[in-house]
């Protein structure tokens, strides 16, 4: 093929304009490493422009893991993948804007993160986000099961608590579920906690590990102080004001930015660090473990947070809670309680959205476990 036409096909692959085309070196690069198969791992973002979507692809271009990063959006997605493009590291970006590019960004990816939605404004709950986020993660997860059905999928859009059983739902409908491969990103709690132990314990934040078990919404996260590493006691004090802090750590930034949005910054490093060890798990390295709200069997409900040991498919492995506190066995039984009304509420959702044929049978009101069984 002639050099030109060569360039012309990148370009068109890019999605690069006319005047980005001209003899570009670059370009011939890019070919050189797409035709190569450079090694690594096709990641797609879901919501790549937003405020998460945009350091978090700025942050996944520089990892080495990654091969090839499509970047989608329903506005602007080609200005950040030209932004993200000019960056001298090794991953591949191509730019993919509206729904009716929504199968070419999803075919062939290994892992897909969906930052997507509307975030929240002071004085609203994350359950507020509820009626406009469930349809937009529906929607994506819908092209998930049509493009890439075995992907590993990480949820980020909020309200997580009701937007991880409604995945489930859609992949179960399109018959691609498979438990292991739908993680709820629940790693800014860990973050979070990581650094406000460490400010008490007056430690360096990279060397404490605070398990946060529960979901992602108010008093279902639920910090476990009593397995934190090292191995450290706090005074009911500390505990009650960590506890809080932790809680209500999304509150604090969604004050704080006064109606221009929630956690971002912190939030696409949190996104980093679980992907970065999702793809890990997928690349075959042994002991990767974080916390993320997945199918679990570790409580009556069947979706929660726990440690889970990432693999070559997935969650592997689902931890069990380990000792608890009476503090935290407390905690454990409100968690559960709001737990139970957020996976409830996707369940009805989705049935007015989606027609099931299962009866509903339950009795103790948790209509997503019958669903499942
Ligand atoms: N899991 C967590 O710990 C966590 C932390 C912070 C924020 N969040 C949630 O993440 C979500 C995004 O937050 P943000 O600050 O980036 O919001 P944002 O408004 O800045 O960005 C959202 C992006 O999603 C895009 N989008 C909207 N509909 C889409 C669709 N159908 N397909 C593809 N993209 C679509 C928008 O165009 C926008 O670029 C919110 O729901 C927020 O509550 C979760
Ligand atoms: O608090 C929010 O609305 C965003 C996110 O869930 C967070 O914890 O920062």
């Amino acid at each position: 093929m002639e050099a030109n036409q060569r360039i012309a096909r990148i370009a068109a692959h890019l999605q690069l304009s006319n005047l980005q085309m001209e003899e570009s070196s670059a370009l011939r690069i890019a070919e050189c490493r797409a035709k190569g198969g450079s090694p690594g791992f096709k990641v797609a973002i879901l919501g790549a422009a937003g405020g998460i979507g945009q350091p978090l692809a700025m942050l996944m271009k520089m990892n080495p893991l990654v091969s090839v990063l499509h970047l989608y959006d329903v506005v602007n997605s080609p200005g950040v993948t030209a932004d993200l493009s000019h960056m001298d590291t090794g991953a591949v970006v191509r730019g993919f804007l509206g729904q009716q590019q929504l199968e070419s960004a999803l075919t062939g990816m290994d892992l897909v993160i969906i930052p997507a939605g509307v975030p929240r404004k002071p004085g609203m709950t994350r359950d507020d986000l509820f009626n406009i986020n469930a349809g937009i993660v529906k929607t994506l997860c819908e092209g998930v099961a049509k493009s890439c059905p075995n992907a590993i999928v990480n949820l980020i859009s909020n309200p997580v608590n009701s937007t991880v059983p409604i995945a489930a739902e859609v992949f179960k409908k399109a018959g691609t579920y498979d438990p292991k491969r739908l993680l709820g990103v629940t790693t800014l709690d860990v973050v979070r906690a990581n650094t406000f132990v460490a400010e008490v314990l007056g430690l360096d934040p990279r060397e404490v590990i605070v398990p946060v078990v529960g979901g992602h919404a108010g008093v279902t996260i639920l910090p476990l102080l009593s397995q934190v590493k090292p191995p450290s006691s706090f005074t009911p004090e500390e505990t009650e004001y960590l506890t809080n802090r932790i809680q209500n750590g999304g509150t604090e930034v969604v004050e704080a930015k006064a109606g221009a949005g929630s956690a971002t910054l912190s939030m696409a490093y949190a996104a980093v660090k679980f992907a970065d060890a999702c793809l890990r798990g997928l690349r075959g390295d042994a002991g990767i473990v974080e916390c993320a709200f997945v199918a679990s069997q570790v409580t009556e409900l069947p979706f929660f947070a726990t440690k889970v040991r990432l693999g070559r498919t997935g969650a592997e492995e689902v931890f069990q809670l380990g000792p608890l506190n009476e503090y935290e066995r407390v905690g454990l039984e409100k968690a559960k309680k709001e737990l139970a009304g957020s996976i409830q509420k996707e369940s009805s959702h989705f049935r007015s959205v989606v027609p099931h044929q299962e009866t509903i049978t339950s009795e103790n009101n948790y209509l997503i476990k019958e669903i499942m069984i």
